[in-house]
């Protein structure tokens, strides 16, 4: 699904995001990335997003290359990817529906699909009773929720994510861990990046630790 193979990201002030990184991820894996400020998993997700370029080295998404991707290309790779980020950055002026269903829009998909994709989401988050609120109405936890129905609703084969429980309390974090097991039962692939390492231990998956843009580690969370 994922290869990094001696992937370098130099930014263009001279700093080096990433060194030389090489690893792999199956279809269907669950993995964490972890390390501390500035370690390098920003640029790692900006990578894989296409939003950066590497600087050397070959990075395969789904047998696509993205050290050498085009412009045109990147928004079919984009809908094989689900984002969910820390705030969420959910549209307040709006419902619940409408916020998972915005993607499908853009994609021109008919109403009644969008209906269908749309209810879909939101079972899977345990939110279908709250389509037609805004999620200001909703409590911290359930609007992360929302963020990751946006995140599925395209069905993409990569769901990546930012420090999705940053502003959650323990509880409501691991809350949130077990949505991302429930999609990654299903199939998804999915690959978060987070500092919260007493979280990361209770989840037994695997967890690639970066120091300063380099791999220190690759294995089970002790
Ligand atoms: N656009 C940029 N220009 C120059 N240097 C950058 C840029 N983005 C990141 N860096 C540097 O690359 C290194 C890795 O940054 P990155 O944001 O990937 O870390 P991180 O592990 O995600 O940290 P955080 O948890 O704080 O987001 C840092 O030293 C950072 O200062």
């Amino acid at each position: 699904m994922i290869r990094f193979e001696q992937v370098a990201k130099r930014y263009p002030n001279g700093h080096v995001g990433l060194h030389e990184l090489s690893f792999r991820v199956r279809p269907g894996e669950f993995l964490f990335v972890t390390g501390h400020s500035g370690a390098g998993k920003s640029t790692l997700l900006r990578l894989l997003l296409a939003m950066e370029r590497p600087t050397s080295g070959k990075l395969l998404l789904a047998g696509q290359d993205l050290s050498t991707i085009t412009n045109a290309q990147i928004p079919f790779l984009r809908r094989q990817i689900g984002v969910v980020f820390q705030n969420h950055q959910l549209l307040f002026d709006r419902t619940v529906y409408d916020n998972v269903a915005l993607p499908l829009q853009i994609l021109g998909l008919s109403k009644p699909e969008i209906a269908k994709r749309v209810g879909a989401a939101l079972e899977r988050v345990s939110l279908s009773d709250k389509a037609a609120q805004a999620p200001g109405d909703l409590s911290t936890g359930q609007q992360q929720r929302v963020g990751i129905a946006r995140a599925i609703v395209h069905r993409p084969a990569l769901l990546l994510a930012d420090e999705p429980t940053g502003n959650l309390d323990p509880r409501l974090a691991a809350e949130i861990m077990g949505v991302f097991e429930d999609i990654n039962q299903l199939g998804t692939t999915v690959l978060i990046a987070s500092h919260d390492l007493a979280l990361i231990a209770r989840m037994r998956q695997r967890m690639l630790t970066l120091q300063r843009g380099r791999l220190i580690g690759d294995g089970e969370a002790a």
